[in-house]
């Protein structure tokens, strides 16, 4: 469903992501992991559209979207939440998704469709779809949710999930993989879920990319993950550092 392809990404004289290579399935679950730094969040700003490709290719669906404008990419079936949520806090959480809808529809939606799929992503959300629920009271795990509601109702037929959990604790963590993994199961939706954090990430991906340095340096399940000597030293240090 997704192939990026030598994907390569210069700030001026500062290559982020360089050469990186890798596919998601239709209905697969993809972590992309790596240590703060190694290039997860320009990956993915080069996929949503946000960044534009220094040079490779990003294709969709069997369509070229590197390149494209995050609202083209959006409207392609591509939604996104972003790391630190940021929603319109003097609207209503319905309000919020509402206009998320109309995003990804282009405008080309009427207003009973778009409140629609407002509440369908709500209630995905495991948020409150009255028109009365605030922004105003919610917890850092709340705001997540939020931020997955807006991303929902666009309609993806591929999740991007920016470190959906910094900040949580360990029972939000592993609800937050829960609900990635419900909406997977339940709608079938694609999704990469980036996160620096491996623990929760693997009990619920089917596979794993792992960068370093802005290459890819590991490719395989959560178990060969967990047992690769490459990726425990990127997360833990060399042997010969670690605590015993
Ligand atoms: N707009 C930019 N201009 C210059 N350098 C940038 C820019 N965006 C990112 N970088 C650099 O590119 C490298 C990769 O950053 P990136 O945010 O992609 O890493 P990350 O793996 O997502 O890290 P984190 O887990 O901290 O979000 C870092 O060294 C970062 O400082």
């Amino acid at each position: 469903m997704l192939a990026v392809e030598g994907l390569t990404k210069r700030f001026g004289g500062f290559t982020a992501v360089q050469g990186v290579s890798f596919t998601v399935a239709e209905g697969e679950i993809l972590g992309l992991l790596g240590p703060n730094g190694s290039g997860k969040s320009t990956t993915f700003n080069c996929i949503a559209g946000m960044l534009r490709p220094t040079a490779g290719s990003v294709r969709f669906a069997g369509r070229e979207i590197g390149g494209l404008p995050a609202d083209e990419v959006c409207r392609r079936g591509i939604g996104r939440t972003f790391q630190i949520p940021r929603p319109f806090r003097h609207l209503t959480l319905l309000e919020n998704a509402l206009l998320a809808a109309h995003y990804g529809a282009g405008g080309a939606i009427t207003q009973a469709e778009a409140e629609a799929r407002a509440r369908d992503a709500l209630r995905l959300a495991q948020l409150p779809d009255d028109a009365h629920a605030t922004v105003a009271g919610l917890g850092a795990a709340g705001l997540k949710k939020l931020e997955l509601a807006r991303a929902l109702a666009t309609r993806p037929r591929l999740l991007l999930a920016d470190e959906s959990l910094g900040g949580l604790d360990a029972a939000e963590m592993r609800a937050a993989a829960e609900m990635l993994k419900r909406i997977r199961d339940e709608r079938g939706i694609t999704i990469v879920w980036v996160e620096h954090i491996m623990g929760v990430l693997l009990s619920v991906v089917d596979r794993v990319v792992v960068l370093d340095h802005g290459a890819v340096i590991f490719e395989g399940t959560p178990q060969a993950a967990q047992e690769d000597p490459k990726v425990a030293e990127v997360y833990l240090g060399p042997p010969e550092a670690r605590a015993a």
